[in-house]
């Protein structure tokens, strides 16, 4: 499976409320891969929302990924996404087996992706791009990382942070074959203008 397109990461304090209908309607709109990402401890919940999204994205056919929780994703049977700290990628695959999608944050270094790459990860990660009221902490990354990665690496690369559909064109002309995007998307006012932005997401790659 060829990983291009929309990446979309759900926050389940933007969601509160509209959780399933807002991700059925980015679904619907088409998305390559989409992220579990709840940074709560509420273990069922985790679990009672992760099991929610596995089948609406069985129904869609799209990829799902837990972030952070190897155990989680391996209980479902679908992907993960570590950071620096959520744990070591080769036990990681092993857990997982050779066709589980595992992606890896790389903040603006390329050599943490040569390293992932080296350990297993099916995409690496790059970001934070733009100011990002999800993740304002993050550290920034330029365009320029992008063409050194581009030409280096033989993985899907992935961009992360801020991105907009007014600021996403750069990114994906820069080499990037996912946008992975939670405000931008989902920070929508209604179930028809998530699925608008998603549909314009993927035109992006189109051209
Ligand atoms: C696609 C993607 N890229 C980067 C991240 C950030 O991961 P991490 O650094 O572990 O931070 P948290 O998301 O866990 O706060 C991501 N989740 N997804
Ligand atoms: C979860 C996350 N990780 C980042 C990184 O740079 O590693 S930026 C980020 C937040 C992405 O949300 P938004 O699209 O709303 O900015
Ligand atoms: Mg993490």
């Amino acid at each position: 499976m060829k990983l291009r397109g929309l990446y979309a990461i759900t926050d389940s304090t933007l969601l509160e409320g509209k959780f399933l209908s807002y991700v059925e309607a980015a679904l619907e709109g088409g998305v390559t891969l989409l992220q579990y990402r709840d940074k709560s401890s509420d273990e069922a919940r985790r679990l009672r929302e992760a099991e929610a999204l596995r089948d609406l994205c069985e129904r869609y056919k799209t990829q799902l990924i837990i972030n952070d929780d190897a155990e989680l994703a391996a209980r479902l049977n679908v992907g993960v996404h570590l950071g620096q700290t959520d744990g070591p990628l080769s036990p990681t695959r092993a857990l997982l087996g050779s066709k589980a999608i595992i992606g890896s944050t790389c903040h603006a270094q390329l050599a943490l992706a040569e390293q992932a790459a080296k350990e297993g990860a099916s995409y690496v990660a790059f970001g934070r791009f733009f100011n990002s009221s999800t993740k304002p902490g993050a550290p920034s990354c330029s365009l320029g990382l992008l063409d050194d990665a581009r030409r280096t690496l033989q993985l899907p690369i992935c961009a992360i942070g801020g991105i907009t559909l007014d600021n996403a064109a750069p990114l994906v002309a820069h080499g990037v074959d996912l946008l992975a995007v939670v405000h931008g998307l989902f920070g929508a006012e209604s179930t028809t203008e998530v699925t608008r932005r998603a549909r314009a997401f993927n035109e992006l790659f189109k051209s």
